[in-house]
């Protein structure tokens, strides 16, 4: 969708997280003149909470927004975005709506003719932050990213995965469902994903929370700036 109605200055910017240690983060980082033009909200885990969660915000303050934002920690597809990294959505896709079948692998709603899986980020503004990201020497790389109501936890899902979608840069659990809700007010949306761990074969251990929300909290700043 166009950012038709983000005008500048004028409108806000709603950011959604699904959790408060990214709400935190977020605000922690926020400059002081930045906090009146963005709200952050909590929308829980998951693309239906986050639907869910988004709408009920918008229902009553879509009129304040001009943008809306899914920002959180992410799983990162190698090579494209180490841990520590961001990725920008170019399209937010839930990689997991669709049919399992047992002759033609996973069939998506679109092939099906139920719906869409596929929503795009705003262009604009997704490449002024990646431009602005890149400015300050913060790894960025613009992509697929991949909402899914189960993380990936084995090597054989990831191929799956990057068959399907080969340009998938990182995952998590929540952009899509921010992105329907942003499409029902007629908002631009866009998504976030400071890398925490490598989409792969399960291993918590090796996930990097801090270093995630560090990064999270760095690109916020950045972010800020330009809009
Ligand atoms: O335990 C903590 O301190 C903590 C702090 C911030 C966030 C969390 C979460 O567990 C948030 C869950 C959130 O993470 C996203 N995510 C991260 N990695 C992946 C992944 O590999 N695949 C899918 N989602 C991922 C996701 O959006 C969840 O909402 C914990």
């Amino acid at each position: 969708m166009e950012a038709s109605r983000y005008t500048g200055a004028s409108y806000r910017i709603l950011i959604a997280t699904a959790v408060q240690a990214e709400r935190n983060a977020i605000l922690q980082a926020l400059p002081y003149h930045a906090r009146e033009r963005y709200e952050v909200i909590i929308v829980g885990v998951g693309p239906a909470s986050a639907a869910a969660e988004t709408a009920a915000h918008l229902a009553l303050h879509s009129d304040e927004y001009g943008l809306v934002i899914s920002a959180g920690i992410g799983g990162g597809f190698a090579p494209h975005a180490p841990i520590g990294s961001i990725v920008l959505a170019d399209q937010m896709i839930a990689a997991d709506l669709g049919s399992e079948t047992p002759d033609q692998g996973f069939i998506t709603v679109d092939e099906l003719g139920f719906g869409h899986s596929t929503l795009q980020s705003d262009r604009s503004s997704t490449q002024t932050v990646a431009a602005a990201l890149q400015a300050a020497t913060i790894p960025v790389h613009v992509g697929s990213v991949l909402t899914v109501s189960t993380t990936t936890g084995s090597a054989e899902t990831t191929t799956a995965l990057l068959q399907r979608i080969p340009n998938a840069a990182a995952e998590g659990m929540e952009g899509f469902g921010v992105a329907v809700a942003a499409n029902l007010f007629d908002l631009p949306v866009m998504e976030l994903r400071a890398i925490s761990n490598t989409v792969g074969p399960r291993d918590r251990d090796s996930w990097r929370i801090p270093d995630a929300l560090k990064s999270l909290g760095q690109a916020t700043r950045i972010l800020a700036e330009v809009l």
